[in-house]
């Protein structure tokens, strides 16, 4: 199979955003708005929780794919280009995780 990346992924959701609802869910999720798009995000958030919890390696693959793919609609939704979270990334990546939880701000 041919390399696939987010960024394909971010083209395509944005393509069919344009699209009519009646023939894709992308535009439907788009036309109903970030609550409903949120909405979906968290419950495939569950699902994914619950394959891995459940140490189902098929269905954590395909919760995963779903996440991934609403996290997609709703940064479209939002205006945020993926290249934003992707520099995001790239910003934490000279220091390790625990030394960034240790360096937060406390109440
Ligand atoms: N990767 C995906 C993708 N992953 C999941 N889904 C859809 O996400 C929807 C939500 O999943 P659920 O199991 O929660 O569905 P549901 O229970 O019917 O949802 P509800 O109506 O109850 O809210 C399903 O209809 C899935 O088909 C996706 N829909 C689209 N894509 C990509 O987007 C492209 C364009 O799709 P359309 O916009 O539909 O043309 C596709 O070719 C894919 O590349």
């Amino acid at each position: 199979m041919s390399e696939f990346s987010l960024s394909d992924l971010e083209r395509i959701v944005a393509a069919r955003a344009k699209a009519s609802p009646d023939e894709s869910w992308t535009a439907k999720l788009v036309a109903a708005g970030q609550t409903k798009a949120a909405k979906k995000l968290g419950e495939e958030a569950i699902e994914t929780v619950i394959a891995a919890l459940a140490q189902d390696r098929t269905d954590l693959v395909s919760e995963s794919a779903d996440l991934l793919y609403h996290l997609m609609v709703v940064l479209n939704i939002a205006g945020i280009p993926l290249q934003d979270v992707m520099d995001e990334l790239q910003r934490r990546t000279g220091q390790s995780g625990l030394q960034e939880k240790a360096g937060r701000q406390t109440p």
